[in-house]
């Protein structure tokens, strides 16, 4: 066991003197390393030793000069390696820590996320929540009242099936706000990151806000204007399964039970139905109807009934009676009912006078207008009628602010041609309300950032910086062939037979008429188009000055389109009178044959002249008819290698 000896009176010396030395050696040490650099280097050059090296080695220099260790300087420095490290090596623990608690993070929220039957990505999933949390707190709502167009959002509730297959919601509303939160993963395919939009509307409604609170904010205020005598226009427009039926059902029977207590006027509804460029009644078994324009530029649906309703609940079961027969529609092939426009009309009359006008349009589900570069040409023909219907619809609102000297291109679609009146006539007694309805789903991003873009066109002031990203046709495509069509060689004339010549004479003069009538008719078929391409023209313009890339060729392709439907139409008419001329024919013949084949005398050269002059008529009928078909045959041929050369340009620009 070692025993603590005690300290002689000169050991004690020696430890103080040691102290002090320690003491004086520090002192020293901290003056070197209080010195300036310019210091060091003078002190250096006075005592003779060389000036290289760093600062530090400068330093270290002096201190040995000085009979200190140089190795403490080392230490320090050391010391701050050590240090630098040590705080390195925290951080990683951090970054560690950090990616430990986000995985697990990650884990309980996927399980949560499968418990619930959610198949979304978590991390997209978080980094939404994360930014949602930023946006900033809604404002209260406007009502509709004092704007003449009035533009709307409105976001649906994500479904749980789409939450079950992965989608994830990818908007959030905040009035008047509505942020596309699209999911992108970066070029090393890893790295995954949000690309945010933001759009500010009138009002935006959000998942949570039901019909009630979109009809207080956006029919319900105008209701007196419509019982002032205006006319008010809702538009619903959007994807197909973004709502917009929904919101047109939930608001038709709301504004009906309103303008009712409120009114003594007689009402009646019409609803009709546009698919494909055709009018079809949905109050009169889906009956065809013809839009006409007479020489004043009024527009008639001939043949549309318009029912009158005795109270709000006949007039409701009516409204849903036509949704119904739409919906049956739909159920048979779930396409058929986003590919139409429907439009239900209420009119409010005293005296066979209108005192007021409601009309809800449900439209086609916008992203049908991309089947203009379908494979069918039913689709093709449908997307091409959506296309132009909906651009022509953006340019008779943005018409509509205008005033009453704009020009309102209405002749662009079929369309906007029977919805004329609610864009003329003066700016003060019309007024529209365009909702855009929008699916909460990440994979819909692309349609809801268009149905968003679209909406935006039509306010006041454009929130920019939102450009629709839509195909774009290179001008230097090569023009399409144009078919040569051969027509027939026609029949010889004939002399007529004696005993007929009076008769034919008259036939003549029949077949004359008929013939000054269908030039007529083809004419003012024509004259039509020509405006009608006019307006198609000037719709095109404003886009393309706005890049939103509808060139030329798009043009060319409506105008086909719209050639197609019309020679449809002109063939089908033909045909039936075809039968019927052949019909009176055939009557003719059978009365020959009788007389040939009867008990009496009969004139065989007679017999042989008449029979000639049936067939020829016969003839020359089909003859005409099949002039028009091959016509029409190659009307459609240009059309299907005009479309092929869109896809092929279309293809070209997604490479
Ligand atoms: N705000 C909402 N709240 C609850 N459910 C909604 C809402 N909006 C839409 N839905 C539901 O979403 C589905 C699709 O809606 P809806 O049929 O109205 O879409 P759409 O845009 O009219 O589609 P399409 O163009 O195919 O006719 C329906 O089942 C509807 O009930």
């Amino acid at each position: 066991m070692d025993k603590k000896v005690p300290a002689t009176q000169a050991d004690k010396i020696k430890e103080k003197f040691k102290n002090q030395k320690d003491f004086q050696c520090l002192r020293k040490e901290q003056v070197i390393e209080a010195m300036s650099p310019e210091d060091i280097l003078q002190e250096l050059k006075n005592k003779g030793l060389p000036t290289y090296g760093t600062n530090r080695e400068r330093i270290d220099r002096l201190k040995k000069a000085n009979g200190l260790n140089p190795s403490d300087s080392n230490s320090a420095k050391k010391g701050s390696v050590v240090n630098s490290i040590e705080a390195i090596s925290k951080k990683r623990e951090e970054r560690r820590k950090k990616m430990e608690e986000e995985k697990l993070y990650k884990e309980e929220r996927k399980a949560e996320n499968e418990a619930m039957g959610k198949g979304g990505d978590v991390v997209f999933e978080a980094m939404i929540n994360q930014f949602r949390s930023q946006v900033p707190l809604q404002d209260q709502h406007i009502p509709s009242s004092n704007l003449k167009i009035c533009v709307c959002v409105r976001k649906r509730p994500i479904f749980t099936k789409e939450e079950a297959q992965g989608e994830i919601d990818s908007i959030s509303c905040s009035n008047p706000r509505v942020l596309v939160h699209e999911t992108k993963v970066k070029v090393d395919g890893i790295t995954k990151y949000l690309e945010n939009h933001t759009f500010v509307f009138d009002n935006t409604f959000s998942e949570k806000e039901d019909n009630a609170t979109v009809y207080e904010y956006s029919l319900k205020p105008l209701c007196p204007f419509i019982l002032g005598g205006g006319t008010v226009t809702c538009f619903a427009y959007g994807q197909t399964g973004s709502g917009k039926t929904f919101t047109m059902k939930g608001l038709q029977s709301m504004v009906v039970n309103e303008l009712f207590s409120a009114s003594k006027a007689t009402f009646f509804v019409s609803f009709f139905e546009i698919y494909g460029g055709k009018c079809f009644d949905l109050l009169n078994d889906r009956s065809k109807l013809q839009i006409l324009e007479d020489g004043n530029g009024n527009i008639q649906i001939q043949g549309l009934v318009e029912h009158t309703a005795a109270n709000q609940t006949e007039l409701i079961q009516m409204i849903e009676y036509g949704n119904s027969v739409r919906t049956t529609h739909a159920t048979t092939s779930n396409e058929d009912s986003s590919r139409s426009h429907a439009v239900c009309q209420i009119s409010l009359k005293q005296k066979n006078i209108i005192v007021g006008k409601l009309r809800l349009v449900d439209l086609a589900g916008s992203e049908r207008a991309q089947d203009c570069i379908s494979n069918n040409r039913q689709r093709r023909i449908e997307g091409a009628e959506i296309n132009k219907s909906l651009l022509a619809l953006k340019e008779c609102i943005r018409a509509l602010r205008k005033g009453p000297d704009a020009h309102v291109p209405y002749r662009g679609s079929k369309m906007t041609l029977v919805l004329r009146d609610s864009f003329e006539g003066g700016s003060d007694d019309k007024k529209v309300i365009m909702i855009a309805c929008i699916s909460p789903g990440h994979s819909s991003s692309d349609h809801s950032l268009n149905s968003l873009r679209y909406a935006d066109r039509l306010k006041e002031q454009s929130s920019g910086g939102n450009q629709v990203n839509q195909f774009i046709p290179k001008p230097d495509v090569a023009p399409v062939k144009k078919v040569v069509q051969q027509p027939l060689p026609s029949a010889k004339k004939n002399p007529p037979a004696k005993k007929d010549i009076k008769r034919d004479l008259e036939r003549q003069e029949k077949q004359e008429r008929q013939d000054k009538q269908e030039k007529q008719d083809r004419q003012e078929r024509q004259d039509k188009l020509g405006k009608s391409f006019k307006d198609m023209e000037y719709i095109h313009d404003k886009n393309s000055e706005e890049e939103d890339n509808f060139g030329r060729e798009i043009l060319d392709f409506h105008e086909k389109v719209e050639t197609i439907l019309a020679e449809e139409e002109e063939l089908l008419e033909n045909h039936v009178n075809a039968i019927k001329e052949d019909a009176q024919i055939l009557t003719k013949e059978g009365e020959l044959i009788a007389l040939a084949q009867g008990d009496g005398d009969y004139d065989v050269d007679s017999y042989v002249q008449q029979m000639e002059v049936l067939i020829k008529q016969k003839l020359q009928v089909y003859q005409k008819l099949y002039e028009k078909l091959l016509t029409f045959k190659a009307h459609l041929n240009e059309e299907e290698e005009f479309s092929n050369h869109l896809t092929q340009n279309f293809q070209n620009l997604k490479k």
